[in-house]
């Protein structure tokens, strides 16, 4: 909805009012209002501004898939631009996509300092088809438009001012400014500032620039169809005159408004804000469970996670203790964060943090912390010793989190006296930079632990997801069987770069070879070490390959034999230049490798396609989260896909695999699961999950209706 009121006698107020953002829907009436401005004799010029210190978080997504009916936002903007008297928009909070595009079609633009703007409509799948696309290049040039077009960043009032976009930027109370200034334009000619009616600025070689920009876009995009269309929109816009350009415009977003990517773009929009609305199998929410206020925080361990958190945490501006109590590691530690917070505070344009780290060498240091995380070695033994020291040495109520990957943070807890305080805090490396954290909570954490640990992940700017205990949590567990899939693959007749391409064409950014070279092939060496699971390499056959009762492929640990434990060794999957270099080369070692190994254990490597390499790495994958919403690990699928598409590389245009398993068909990922159990029946990750099957049975319900469904399904067992 949108009010209107007359302000300093002769200027127009219109005040869009639909919390929380002031999305733009259809039925808000804004034309209306403008039309009794413009009536109005008595009104010189016009202010446009938000409620609630919001200027416009653009058009209302929720409304995209619904019947829209009524006036089109590009109707809107243009009656605003052509108006008669100066309109004038006040920008508080955030002018984005359709806010921005509104804001365009005023004649001129007055900013708050503290304000943010963009047309972030590439990253919902789309492109800005309010016009956005046509008139942000004739006010700010091409390069600066495709730049923010493209990306969809959102840019600082003094950025905007620098780039053109606004014309005044103000610390002070935006309205009264915007007021001030449409009394001091009144009467003035509009012509010039009628965005849509000039040519865009002049651009040499104009043809070589796009064909530049479009060649980075393609290799951006991993597969996502939005930016190569943004492009090609403003391409409309510096060569064709508006009233074509718009055509374009509309053509563009006519395809992509209706595209499986878009959709899942959106969803990934929602499902991000739907998990900080956690809640556990207890009862417990995020909306009836107050977290304690974390002011000074300690981290204990300083190898690369402990090193990482600590940086984290200082950027969000919290004190920290960080401990090691080795003299030499804590040395080194502390020479490495300081340069971990200097080049981030360089890339900020702010102070470096240095002063918020204390080193200690002394676990003592955390008397008075509100918040430890442990980050020492995943030793069950030795984390036990440091919960039980922690719990010794910090204050009543001081919450303990192990950012353990595979422990029992159950175990853990029931070493402390007081084990509702205990959650994991599951940071990702490198932990300043990832996006991801698994907040674990335990049968016995309290949801104020869970609530805290939650707000903490939020202010740090994570994608916080609340998940139950389990070995591999969500994440882990998930890349299990998609890892055990890969080295099948390779036992039967595919190679690593094979496996590698399929993945990274349907958008991973690294295929399961190079990412295990990267993160290196010791790690998962020990995993299966630790499970009783690697024998000496030397038997052959079928049974050599049967581990546990289910099949096993040994491939892994034979290379970790041959001391190749990926990039850090200059050998893995793949061949490097020299120990830690990253560009990763076919191995022709790596080639007989694998025909000895394959005529070893008389196997007849088939031809693979990349088909099926999908269908077997990522169902296996997604049947492991159909497993863990049944065991209610997560809460609901959004949870898993957020973990995925924000810590795993999973494309986000195809909206995370629980959402993608949707696109796909219910029944059809039930088939293939079949057929390949089928083939493989020593494979357990195959079998198909009860609740999968359960789910086709009762018609496949879209993806925001499982929760009900997985309700009602637990009831009927
Ligand atoms: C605005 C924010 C920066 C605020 O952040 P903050 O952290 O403060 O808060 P939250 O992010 O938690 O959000 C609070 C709350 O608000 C909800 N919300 C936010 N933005 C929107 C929105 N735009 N619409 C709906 N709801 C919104 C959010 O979900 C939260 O709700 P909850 O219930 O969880 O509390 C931040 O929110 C933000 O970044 N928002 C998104 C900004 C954005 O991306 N804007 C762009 C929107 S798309 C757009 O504007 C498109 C335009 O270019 C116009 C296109 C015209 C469309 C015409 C359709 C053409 C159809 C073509 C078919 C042609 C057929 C033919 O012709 O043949």
């Amino acid at each position: 909805m949108a009010e209107y009121n007359r302000v300093s006698e002769c200027v127009g107020l219109i005040t869009l009012r639909n919390p929380p953002v002031n999305a733009l829907s259809v039925s808000q009436g804004i034309v209306h209002t403008m039309q009794r401005a413009l009536s109005d004799p008595n009104v010189k010029s016009v202010v446009i501004c938000g409620q609630n210190g919001i200027f416009c978080g653009g058009a209302d997504i929720k409304e995209f898939g619904s019947n829209m009916t009524g006036p089109t936002l590009i109707q809107m903007i243009h009656a605003i631009e052509s108006a008669n008297k100066p309109v004038v928009a006040a920008i508080e909070g955030s002018a984005l996509g359709g806010g921005l595009e509104l804001a365009l079609g005023c004649h001129y633009r007055i900013a708050h300092s503290k304000s943010r703007l963009g047309l972030p409509e590439v990253s919902l799948g789309l492109l800005p088809a309010a016009g956005g696309s046509q008139r942000l290049p004739r006010l700010i040039g091409v390069p600066a438009a495709l730049n923010l077009i493209t990306t969809g960043r959102h840019v600082t009032a003094a950025e905007a001012l620098q780039l053109g976009i606004v014309d005044q930027v103000t610390d002070h109370n935006t309205v009264d400014a915007a007021v001030k200034f449409a009394l001091s334009v009144a009467g003035r000619s509009l012509d010039p500032r009628r965005i849509s009616t000039h040519p865009c600025p002049q651009q040499p070689d104009l043809d070589a620039l796009f064909e530049e920009v479009m060649q980075k876009v393609r290799q951006s995009a991993r597969g996502a169809i939005a930016p190569i269309a943004c492009v090609q929109a403003v391409r409309a816009a510096a060569t064709l005159p508006y009233a074509q350009g718009i055509e374009r415009e509309r053509e563009l977003m006519a395809t992509l408004f209706t595209s499986g990517q878009a959709r899942a773009l959106q969803y990934c929009f929602f499902a991000e804000r739907a998990v900080g609305r956690w809640r556990m199998p207890s009862g417990a929410r995020w909306d009836t469970s107050k977290p304690r206020p974390v002011q000074k925080a300690a981290v204990i361990g300083l190898g690369t996670m402990g090193r990482g958190i600590t940086v984290a945490l200082a950027q969000t501006g919290l004190s920290v203790i960080a401990v090691e109590t080795q003299e030499k590691q804590l040395m080194e530690a502390k020479q490495a964060i300081s340069g971990m917070l200097e080049r981030g505070a360089k890339r900020r344009g702010v102070a470096p943090a240095l002063d918020r780290v204390i080193y200690s060498q002394n676990i003592q240091a955390v008397a008075d912390v509100d918040l430890v995380i442990e980050a020492v070695f995943e030793d069950i033994a030795l984390k036990t010793k440091v919960f039980q020291q922690l719990s010794a040495a910090c204050k009543p109520g001081t919450l303990l989190c192990t950012n353990t990957s595979a422990l029992d943070v159950d175990q853990l807890a029931s070493e402390t006296p007081n084990p509702e305080l205990v959650v994991g805090m599951h940071f990702f490396a490198p932990a300043h930079v990832m996006k991801l954290l698994e907040v674990v909570y335990g049968p016995r954490s309290s949801p104020q632990a869970v609530a805290t640990a939650m707000q903490l992940g939020k202010k740090m700017g994570k994608a916080s997801v609340a998940v139950g205990n389990c070995r591999g949590f969500v994440g882990n567990r998930m890349l299990k069987p998609y890892i055990e899939e890969a080295f099948f693959l390779l036992e039967e007749g595919a190679t690593p770069e094979l496996v590698d391409q399929a993945l990274e064409e349907f958008g991973f950014p690294m295929g399961v070879f190079r990412m295990s070279d990267l993160s290196g092939l010791d790690v998962g060496w020990r995993v299966r070490k630790g499970d009783g699971l690697v024998e000496p390499g030397t038997a052959s056959g079928r049974s050599a390959r049967i581990r546990q009762g289910r099949r096993y492929s040994p491939l892994g640990d034979l290379l970790c034999e041959e001391g190749r434990f990926g990039q850090k060794t200059g050998r893995g999957w793949y061949q490097y230049d020299k120990p830690g270099s990253r560009v990763a080369r076919s191995d022709p070692w790596l080639h007989s490798f694998l025909g000895a190994y394959r005529a070893q254990h008389g196997l007849v490597a088939r031809r693979i396609d990349h088909q099926e390499v999908l269908e077997r790495c990522l169902y296996a994958l997604i049947n492991e989260g159909f497993h863990i919403l049944d065991d209610g690990i997560a809460a609901g699928p959004e949870d898993i896909d957020v973990i995925y598409v924000s810590g795993y590389g999973w494309p986000r245009h195809c909206g995370g695999p629980m959402f993608y398993a949707n696109m796909v068909g219910l029944a059809k990922v039930l088939e293939r699961l079949e057929h390949y159990q089928q083939l493989h029946p020593e494979v357990p990750h195959l079998q198909p999950s009860s609740l999968l099957r359960r789910l086709v049975a009762s018609g496949s319900p879209p993806i925001h209706k499982w929760e009900e469904a997985i309700k009602k399904l637990h009831s009927q067992l």
